[in-house]
């Protein structure tokens, strides 16, 4: 490398800080504290997140205070990995046990809470086995290569000639399988080439699942109950039962993906209970481990999971006793203190409050349980209302641009509910 005299390395410097502090987003209504917080993730951050300008700085139950001491209304809940409420008591309190006791084994040996977790999980969903990983996508991916090795060996599909279907405006993460299998040219631009034999059909439309699932070469169907990053699509009463039946039909594997609705989430401890139905694969993740380590699972019966044997799919952390550890109680804690059907009954409240709201700005209220979103006016500005909704003392963000989603723990109170939708009605009167 040529080496820069000492003036030129100065000025590449002034440059660089120039340059940097030129994209220094200087947010409206923020403290300078709160803003030199800001400048420094702007500066030393990678930029692939936009997130509304607030520092959060704790947390407890529905609410999260930020760096400045005031308090908000948590309506996001972590994209719904924070059911439980932030800082749960008890699974704190678990978590502080299990870490001074030991955190990871690795699976190349037995851990003594990882068969309890499998086992607790396998009786409460209704499955005979139980695959631990870690974040959302992975689960993706397992359920993915669960249903192609099935497809091969017991289905009797060509060899890597397996289709998996998807619904059009999907959203399971972020790996390279992932975009994939994208609509959103915001998620796969840029990073193909992509996955082979990963086919779209649209959402909510049985007859264009009845006619995709007639290509012999179909393993499976991988399909989120309600579709919660496009924006909360809750299909039609009757979509989730008919998946099941045309799945069946044509022997293709219904991947459920229960990621975001699942634990709760929409008035049920599935979303798929609404229908009573069950996948065949059920994938979760996000609040399984109550908002405090990232911990997904791949549920489905022996005849299944007996694909994947040893040496055939895994994961460092999957399965590690802290993870597992915090999964079971966070689990308990969410049936044990009555959390599901709170969430349908708060659900209902919310959406009757958030109908009452005027019709010029909000023209479109839907969700199910505690997973909802207005969908503004165009004559209005998402981001704009969610930055009146934080200055009144609520946090949301927009998805999708006109779309605000309303997921608060699951454990908000009658009172808190009220307050938070005069909390947004206050606002939404602000930014008129
Ligand atoms: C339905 C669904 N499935 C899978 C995933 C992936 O989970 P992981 O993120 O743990 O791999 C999700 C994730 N959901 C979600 C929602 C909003 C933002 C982001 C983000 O990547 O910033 C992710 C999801 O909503």
């Amino acid at each position: 490398r040529k080496l820069l005299s000492p003036s030129q390395s100065i000025i590449n410097r002034c440059i660089a800080s120039a340059s940097s502090s030129s994209i220094k987003s200087k947010a409206k209504n923020v403290s300078s504290k709160t803003q030199s917080i800001i400048d420094r993730e702007t500066r030393y951050g990678a930029a692939n997140y936009h997130p509304l300008p607030v520092v959060i700085q704790r947390g407890s139950g529905p609410y999260v205070w930020d760096i400045d001491g005031n308090r908000y209304f948590d309506f996001l809940s972590a994209y719904s990995a924070v059911n439980q409420g932030h800082c749960h008591p008890k699974i704190l309190e678990a978590l502080k046990k299990q870490a001074e006791t030991i955190t990871l084994t690795s699976r190349a040996f037995h851990n003594d809470i990882l068969g309890e977790f499998e086992q607790y999980a396998c009786e409460l969903f209704g499955y005979e086995k139980l695959l631990p990983m870690n974040t959302g996508v992975e689960g993706g991916e397992t359920a993915i290569k669960l249903a192609r090795k099935w497809g091969y060996n017991v289905k009797g599909i060509p060899k890597n000639k397996a289709v998996v279907l998807f619904a059009e405006n999907n959203f399971w993460g972020r790996t390279l399988a992932a975009v994939s299998s994208s609509t959103d040219p915001s998620c796969y631009e840029g990073f193909g080439p992509y996955m082979p034999n990963f086919k779209t059909i649209p959402y909510n439309n049985l007859q264009a699942l009845e006619e995709a699932c007639k290509d012999s070469n179909v393993c499976a169907f991988m399909v989120e109950p309600i579709q919660g990053e496009a924006g909360v699509f809750v299909p039609h009463e009757g979509y989730l039962s008919g998946i099941r039946d045309i799945c069946t039909k044509n022997n293709v594997l219904w991947i459920g993906d229960e990621i975001q609705t699942g634990l709760g989430r929409t008035g049920k401890l599935l979303a798929c209970d609404h229908e009573n139905v069950r996948p065949d694969i059920l994938i979760l993740g996000k609040a399984l481990a109550g908002g405090f380590y990232p911990v997904s699972a791949v549920l489905a019966n022996d005849k299944l999971m007996h694909i994947f044997t040893p040496g055939t799919h895994g994961s460092t952390f999957g399965g590690n006793p802290l993870g597992a550890r915090l999964a079971v109680t966070s689990l308990k804690v969410l049936i044990e203190e009555g959390m599901v059907e709170n969430a349908a009954r708060m659900g209902e409240l919310l959406r009757s409050e958030l109908k009452r709201l005027p019709k010029d700005v909000v023209k479109l209220v839907r969700g199910k349980g505690l997973l909802n979103a207005i969908v503004i006016n165009s004559d209005y500005d998402a981001w704009e209302l969610c930055l009146h909704l934080r200055d009144h003392g609520l946090l949301a963000k927009p998805t999708h641009g006109d779309k605000i989603r309303f997921a608060p723990p699951l454990n908000i109170t009658k009172d808190e509910v009220l307050e938070c939708c005069s909390i947004i009605s206050k606002a939404i009167n602000a930014m008129k």
